[in-house]
């Protein structure tokens, strides 16, 4: 079954709480922290989080792009996030903090720049709830999905049936309804949308769509059907 998860970087930020509950049905609010470092925009950080975690019933999946993870994805967690996501190129000891954040009681979850390859990381991924993949140079919402990600899409959904793992394999960055299907065909199972949800006239609709597309794909996908 496949998750969707909307990512408030393209709601109306002087509207969080009503933006939240438009999305009522996704399975996670996607929320991207950007700290204008490690990725050259800046977003929201702490306070906002804690805010969000109470205007909503949809738990909280907090995507940090940001330098210094290891001291600060804790504190999201603390904050009510129920999955934080750090980037390994930012995380100066990825086993430490993946194990910090599982004690803490969130889903841990690693992510990966586009240029940034699997291989590397296949001992770590029984650490791990969730593996992000990135389908755009991260920063920004709205950029055109990069197809180039789809073979280590594959590659890394071959490493989790290979060790018969339960993690979670998402992809963020240009996911709409006409690349939604080739990320699930590839192997993805959670799918982060900011503009193909936001930018919609009925956000929720657009959740929908993006689900059934997604469910039909995974139903006849030579790798969910061996799972
Ligand atoms: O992490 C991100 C950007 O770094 C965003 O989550 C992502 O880009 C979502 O926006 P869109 O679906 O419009 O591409």
């Amino acid at each position: 079954m496949a998750q969707i998860n909307p990512s408030i970087l393209s709601a109306d930020f002087a509207r969080l709480a009503e933006e939240a509950t438009a999305v009522e049905g996704a399975d996670w609010l996607h929320v991207d922290v950007m700290d204008n470092h490690f990725v050259p925009n800046l977003t929201l950080g702490v306070p906002i989080v804690e805010s969000l975690s109470r205007a909503t019933e949809t738990p909280l999946d907090c995507h940090l792009m940001i330098e210094d993870p290891d001291r600060w994805a804790p504190q999201y967690v603390e904050a009510g996030a129920g999955s934080v996501t750090f980037h390994v190129e930012a995380a100066a000891a990825p086993v430490r903090l993946a194990r910090e954040i599982r004690a803490k009681g969130a889903r841990a979850s690693m992510a990966l720049k586009p240029a940034t390859p699997i291989e590397p990381y296949e001992d770590l991924l029984p650490e791990l709830d969730m593996l992000l993949i990135m389908t755009v140079e991260p920063g920004f919402g709205g950029q055109a999905f990069l197809d180039i990600m789809l073979p280590k899409i594959r590659r890394t959904r071959e490493l989790i049936s290979k060790h018969g793992l339960e993690l979670w394999l998402q992809v963020d960055g240009g996911v709409s309804e006409s690349t939604i299907e080739r990320c699930a065909e590839a192997g993805a199972d959670v799918f982060v949308a900011g503009s193909a949800v936001y930018g919609a006239n009925d956000p929720a609709e657009a959740v929908r769509a993006l689900r059934t597309k997604a469910d039909g794909t995974i139903a006849s996908a030579a790798w969910a059907c061996n799972h």
